[in-house]
């Protein structure tokens, strides 16, 4: 029996950073991983890697849109030379953090690990009973129940292909099956269709903004069907059948799960331990606390957002809490009230603060700016037929949400997720931004905030 200060399971981005925050404050630590290859879904089959594919389909889109307007051939690309690029940086990232670990005095343990009661862990042969409990064990691609789901290719499994197909076709309409369209559409592949079984994709962003995404992409190349339910895949000689219970057959080469992910808790024991979770994940309070009081969760496991920045506060916030427990401080709880989220499509789809769907169902009093299908000259410049924007204001012009369809809506949102922060209104955003570098995606935010300013 081993008594550390703290067992973290898990090395992904959030297990990491919760080992190093604590370790820097002098604290026990041991980092448990059951991958051979540590690093987690970020860095190695998420986020980071996914950017290799995203880069090279911003220059192909850009530049489809410019055909003559100055691009006389479109780039000639590679898909295996995108795969080895990012393979070149994947490969390092399993050493590089058990030797960043290591270094910083954090012992490293491969093996899975798993609650035998509420003090204790074991991995192996091997049991701790630490004084605090991190886990940090990410997510997976939900299991679906239709005949023949085995012959989908995961997210991981896409930025793997040594060659791109001709014809994809991704299950459902959220995040994965966007970008990773946007990006098949302008690498290679001819045909490429999203199979969305309700009656709207992507859920969580506006509406509106989301119909515009769909218009832009089907220009280039990306169909959209909803309200789809998938009886079964079936494969011969290399192409796939896909069976909907409308009795239509879809064939494809490839079919890939963009259906959801779902937490990594199954093989944990959480119930020896007292800790509750539901459908979406881990329940923790403010302060990434479980049920189990000496046991925090964060990151993809925990029931809150899915994303690799919110992995790093949710990480900052338990190890700020633990710490305090001894020092007696306050520690701050954690703000999901300004996340942005980003769809790396081309054009990118980014959002902060509420949806107006979202504002009318709560019954909340708004004002709204808003141009979809904008034709202003930073994106006739660029040959991009679709773009646009919603700004939500209180009835004080405070923003309650943003929305933006753009080739820079990851810039954009960062200065609107700013002033939700800040809490100023469109009056004071608009001052603040007349002497913005111009002309820039960025010194077009005043007008938007123009008709809001009365
Ligand atoms: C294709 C894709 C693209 C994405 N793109 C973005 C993006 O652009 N921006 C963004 O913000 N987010 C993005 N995300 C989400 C982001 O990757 C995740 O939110 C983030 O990686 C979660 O980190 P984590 O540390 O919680 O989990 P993970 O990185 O999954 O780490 C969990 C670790 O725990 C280990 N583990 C699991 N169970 C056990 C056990 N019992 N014992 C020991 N170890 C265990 C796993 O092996 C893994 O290494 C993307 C996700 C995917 C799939
Ligand atoms: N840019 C980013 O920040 C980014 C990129 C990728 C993933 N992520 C994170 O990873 C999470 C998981 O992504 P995801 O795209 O797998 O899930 P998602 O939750 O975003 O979307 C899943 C979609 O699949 C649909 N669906 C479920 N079962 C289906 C079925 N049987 N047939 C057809 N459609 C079905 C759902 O209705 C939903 O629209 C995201 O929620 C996000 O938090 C973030």
């Amino acid at each position: 029996m081993k008594k550390m200060d703290v067992v973290v399971i898990g090395a992904g981005t959030a297990g990491q950073t919760v080992a190093y925050d604590l370790a820097v404050e002098g604290y026990e630590v041991v980092v448990v991983e059951k991958s051979e290859t540590p690093g987690g879904v970020c860095s190695l089959a998420g986020c980071q890697a996914k950017k290799y594919f995203y880069e090279l389909t911003e220059l192909v889109a850009k530049s489809r849109h410019l055909a003559g307007k100055g691009v006389v051939a479109e780039p000639e690309v590679s898909w295996s030379q995108i795969v080895a690029a990012k393979n070149e940086f994947t490969s390092k990232i399993p050493s590089q953090t058990v030797a960043g670990l290591k270094g910083t005095g954090i012992r490293y343990l491969e093996g899975q690990a798993k609650f035998v009661n509420a003090e204790t862990v074991q991995v192996g042969d091997e049991v701790f009973t630490p004084r605090f409990i991190v886990i940090a064990t990410g997510a997976r691609p939900m299991a679906l129940s239709f005949a023949g789901a085995e012959h989908l290719v995961k997210s991981d499994g896409f930025l793997e292909m040594k060659q791109i197909p001709r014809r994809m076709t991704f299950i459902g309409g959220g995040f994965v099956s966007f970008e990773f369209a946007h990006f098949a559409a302008r690498l290679g592949a001819e045909q490429v269709t999203i199979l969305e079984n309700t009656d709207r994709v992507l859920g969580p962003f506006d509406a509106d903004m989301v119909d515009q995404l769909v218009m832009a992409g089907r220009k280039d190349g990306v169909e959209v069907r909803t309200g789809i339910s998938i009886t079964s895949i079936s494969e011969q000689n290399g192409v796939y059948s896909v069976l909907l219970d409308s009795g239509e057959i879809h064939e494809t080469d490839l079919v890939v799960h963009g259906a959801g992910r779902i937490p990594n808790i199954d093989f944990l024991n959480l119930e020896a331990a007292g800790i509750n979770w539901n459908r979406r994940g881990i329940e923790v309070d403010e302060l990434m606390r479980t049920t189990n009081n000496n046991v925090y969760a964060v990151g993809d496991c925990a029931a809150t957002p899915q994303l690799a920045r919110v992995a790093d506060m949710e990480a900052h916030t338990a190890a700020a809490s633990i710490v305090s427990r001894e020092t007696g401080e306050v520690s701050l709880p954690i703000d999901y009230e300004a996340v942005p989220a980003v769809l790396f499509t081309y054009p990118q789809l980014a959002m902060v603060g509420k949806t107006e769907e979202q504002l009318q169902r709560d019954k909340i009093p708004y004002w709204k700016s808003t141009e979809l299908d904008l034709s202003w000259p930073t994106y006739r410049r660029i040959g991009m037929k679709h773009a646009g924007y919603k700004i939500l204001v209180d009835n004080d012009g405070r923003i309650l949400g943003a929305h933006v369809l753009c080739d820079n809506g990851s810039g954009l949102i960062n200065t609107l997720k700013q002033a939700v922060i800040d809490s100023v209104t469109a009056a004071e955003l608009y001052q603040t931004n007349i002497m913005s570098p111009y002309p820039s995606r960025e010194s077009d935010l005043i007008y938007m905030l123009e008709p809001l300013l009365d």
